[in-house]
């Protein structure tokens, strides 16, 4: 994750009216499967406007059950509510382990979080490494990844028609990518508390899709430069584009800056599924998005070279790693 605390509005400023901001658009994405060239072409309107415009929106008949997202909320929920030495036993400053769990602000940007992270794709290699307890655990979280996969590689291709590049464009590469699930737990909001539960940053992959168990998640409303509160539609998945998009895109869509903020009525489970390149695979500026006029604007990074920036500037927080890949 970049820490973007420079470039966003300032943490005490509370999030706004509804009213006043942009809605979040609503993509319903079984209209992406139909044969209907029209209403198919329509949708992928809709989703390159909302990239464009705000770089988020929710999706609706995006094919994965309501028992399948509540099992995997259930699990994390199991997995934060065991004896700390079951959770420690993740416990790493080494940002390069599969499974990492961590409950401080050593990253800079948890400000009161649980998480625990790990790769989920391909399944065979990592499943392995995920907590045994609780049971459920890698059963739950190990289906969900896999549907929430496949709806990522759908909007990718989506993303990708809509920028003129075409639904197959290094097809082969997406299909390798990596997938981390970053799993969250946040207390319930207590008065004398702070209210921030994760610090703002934005995500460093292609796109991020986000489950959450009840409201917390806010976003940078560009056009005010407020944050604003994300709704909780029922059945609804959020996403949002992250720093490798920007670079690919060379611009033309903007990496989304975040934050999540503790609900007042109950303790909040977030499950992040985040999707790159696979990990050493470098993502540079399309260059059929690059001319005389538009001169690509980002060096290319992997997600190796972003673990290494995060690691070599641990106590820093002005971390933003969009930022130094900029030309
Ligand atoms: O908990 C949330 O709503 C956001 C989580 C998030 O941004 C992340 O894990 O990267
Ligand atoms: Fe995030």
């Amino acid at each position: 994750m970049s820490d973007l605390s420079r470039t966003v509005p300032q943490e005490q400023l509370v999030s706004q009216d509804l009213l006043h901001l942009s809605p979040t658009p609503v993509i319903n994405l079984g209209h992406l499967s139909l044969d209907d060239s029209v209403t198919r072409s329509g949708v992928i309107n809709q989703i390159a406007r909302a990239c464009h415009d705000l770089g988020y929106f929710q999706v609706t008949n995006h094919g994965i059950s309501q028992s399948v997202m509540d099992c995997a909320v259930e699990a994390a929920s199991d997995f934060f509510q065991l004896p700390s030495e079951a959770k420690e036993q993740f416990a790493s400053q080494d940002l390069r382990k599969p499974v990492r769990y961590d409950t401080s602000s050593k990253d800079s940007i948890s400000m009161s979080r649980a998480f625990l992270k790990h790769y989920a794709h391909p399944p065979r290699d990592w499943i392995q490494y995920w907590p045994d307890k609780p049971p459920i655990y890698r059963e739950y979280m190990g289906k969900y990844a896999v549907e929430v996969r496949r709806v990522a590689l759908h909007l990718m291709q989506a993303i990708l028609e809509g920028l003129g590049l075409g639904k197959e464009y290094m097809n082969e590469k997406f299909q390798q990518g990596s997938q981390l699930l970053s799993v969250n737990c946040y207390p319930k909001a207590s008065q004398d508390a702070m209210t921030i539960g994760l610090a703002p940053h934005s995500d460093y992959g292609f796109l991020t899709i986000l489950l959450t168990s009840c409201q917390g998640l806010e976003v940078v409303d560009r056009s005010s430069n407020n944050w604003k509160t994300v709704q909780q539609l029922p059945h609804a998945l959020h996403v949002h584009v992250g720093d490798h998009m920007e670079v690919l895109s060379n611009g033309q869509i903007k990496t989304v800056v975040h934050r999540a903020v503790l609900n007042p009525e109950e303790a909040r489970i977030s499950i992040a599924s985040i999707h790159g390149f696979e990990l050493h695979e470098k993502v540079a500026c399309a260059k059929e998005l690059v001319d005389e006029q538009n001169p690509p604007k980002y060096k290319e990074s992997s997600f190796t070279d972003f673990l290494d920036h995060l690691t070599a500037n641990m106590d820093n927080k002005n971390r933003n790693f969009l930022e130094s890949l900029r030309m």
